[in-house]
């Protein structure tokens, strides 16, 4: 797990005027290490945890905004409140998304998260609507139904006390939920295939993002990332596509199914997408956008949701107290009974205890966006054409903002607590207008299939395991996540609906 950190070293000068009303070109350039130094950074930036001890650190050592001056390439990083509602929020149209997320285009095509300009606008106008909450109430129906069935699976097929990899079962899990809220019963008898193949597709994107060779073939041969990943790896680049074609034909079939049957009685998310109309042009989405989209919502919505719930059980065994008091909260409202969207609502201790989960292990570590012109961040100045990292990662871990950072403690999230802070001390789902769309699903998923969880099961942590971090897309457990589970004694007759 990571480790910390060199000594803390001054912060820079905070700034006297408000960004906006400074001049860039006189105010000074974000501090950072340089020389041998700014080379010992990179050299950790390449090993396993590397990039999120960086992140930490530079944030100790250097404050809210940090240059590193590499050859060819100004790498910013920014965390904290100010500076992340600068670039997310208050100057956005100054930041575009960087080329990181061309390496998904083989499964995500050109949906929503790869998407810029006129596009995006056009599909993320269509879209939002479809998470409204009042879409969200047969969704739940959908994700009880598939977790339901997961759990009965775990009862007739796992002992009590049996080791189990957790962030694999949850996956599994999360997959079949999201799935069933996207296509419904279609997805049953896909799920393993198609979760097995989207691990591989976004673990080789991830990992090509990382490699130095796609960053040296870029800068070398002037070639774009597609390209440079192609020529500089070209196994995994094929790993990778032969991953995406294995997804997308799953997609198109089930596309086509319903382009020749009709959706009948069918309550699901591809309906929503494949009737959506732009209300001015009355345009539809044709078979390829529909394909996009419905890639993204899987991609982006199921490993997301799955590690941030992973990474709760994890905290939750070495905090047996809120544990417990998740599970009394599940037996108190729920009784026994299948949950429902109104249901999450009466929740708070476990929502609490999902969002304290994302808090210390950010599903998405990270958002990139490289600056158009020069800005002013925190009084420091970002040149155009840096890549600048939003590391959601250590703002959640900002001293100035959350007392004892590395805490777990749910209780953070009751009351008037999350009111207190600073806005975007907290940014799970990114911010500004490209905030995740699917957050209020992801909640309601996460929340609920907590729940159901609590209602059957408990994990305990074993004893000495190694757990290693891997920040890839999103932070996975590298080896996983080996725990035992229990059942717990059943409260009423799980299974029926109030
Ligand atoms: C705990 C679960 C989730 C987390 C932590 C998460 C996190 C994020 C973050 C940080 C972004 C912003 C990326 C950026 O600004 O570059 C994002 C965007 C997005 N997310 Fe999520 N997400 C989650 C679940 C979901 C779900 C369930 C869906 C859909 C079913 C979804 C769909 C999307 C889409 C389509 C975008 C792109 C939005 C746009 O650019 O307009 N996400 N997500």
């Amino acid at each position: 797990m990571t480790a910390s950190s060199p000594a803390a070293a001054p912060q820079p000068a905070p700034s006297v005027a408000p960004d906006a009303e400074l001049d860039p070109a006189s105010a000074p350039l974000p501090p950072g290490p340089r020389g041998a130094e700014l080379l010992r950074w990179m050299a950790r930036f390449r090993t396993q945890e590397g990039p999120l001890e960086v992140l930490a650190d530079v944030g100790r050592r250097y404050g809210d905004v940090c240059l590193f001056d590499l050859p060819r390439q100004r790498l910013v990083i920014v965390r904290g409140p100010e500076a992340v509602r600068r670039v997310l929020v208050s100057n956005q149209d100054n930041y575009r998304k960087s080329n990181q997320y061309e390496l998904l285009e083989p499964v995500l095509g050109k949906g929503l998260v790869t998407s810029s300009g006129p596009l995006w606008q056009r599909q993320r106008k269509l879209v939002q609507p479809m998470f409204a909450k009042r879409h969200l109430a047969p969704f739940a129906d959908h994700m009880a139904a598939a977790a339901g069935a997961a759990l009965d699976q775990w009862e007739a097929t796992r002992r009590d006390g049996e080791q189990v990899e957790v962030s694999a079962e949850i996956l599994q899990i999360g997959l079949d939920t999201v799935g069933r809220a996207l296509v419904g019963h279609d997805f049953t008898g896909r799920a393993a295939e198609f979760g097995e193949a989207l691990a591989n597709a976004l673990h080789q994107a991830g990992a090509l993002g990382r490699s130095t060779g796609v960053s040296v073939g870029q800068y070398l041969r002037g070639a774009d990332i597609q390209k440079a990943a192609r020529v500089t790896h070209p196994l995994r680049w094929r790993s990778g596509i032969r991953s995406a074609e294995v997804l997308t034909g799953i997609g198109r079939e089930l596309i086509d199914e319903r382009l020749a049957h009709g959706h009948g009685e069918r309550d699901d998310l591809l309906k929503l997408l494949m009737e959506a109309e732009d209300e001015e042009t009355g345009e539809r989405m044709d078979r390829e956008q529909v394909l996009d989209e419905l890639m993204t919502f899987l991609a982006a919505g199921h490993e997301t949701t799955a590690h941030g719930l992973s990474w709760m059980y994890y905290l939750l065994s070495q905090h047996p107290e809120a544990r417990e008091r998740m599970e009394a909260e599940v037996d108190e409202v729920l009784g026994g009974r299948v949950p429902t969207a109104d249901d999450a609502e009466r929740l708070p201790w476990t929502r609490a205890c999902f969002e304290e989960a994302m808090r210390i292990f950010p599903p998405v570590w990270h958002v990139q966006r490289v600056a158009n012109e020069d800005d002013v961040v925190c009084g420091r100045r970002i040149p155009a054409g840096a890549l600048v990292f939003v590391s959601i990662w250590s703002t959640h871990r900002d001293p100035a903002v959350w007392p004892n950072p590395a805490g777990y403690d749910p209780r953070r999230w009751l009351g008037d607590e999350p009111r207190r802070r600073p806005r975007f001390s907290y940014l799970p789902f990114g911010g500004g207008r490209r905030i995740c769309v699917g957050h209020g699903f992801a909640m309601l998923n996460a929340t609920l299939l907590a729940a159901m969880i609590a209602q059957r099961f408990r994990f305990d942590f074993v004893p000495g395991s190694k757990i290693v971090l891997d920040p890839t897309v999103t932070i996975r457990p590298l080896h996983g996540i080996p725990m035992t589970i229990h059942r717990r004694e059943r409260i009423g007759a799980v299974g029926a609906k109030a």
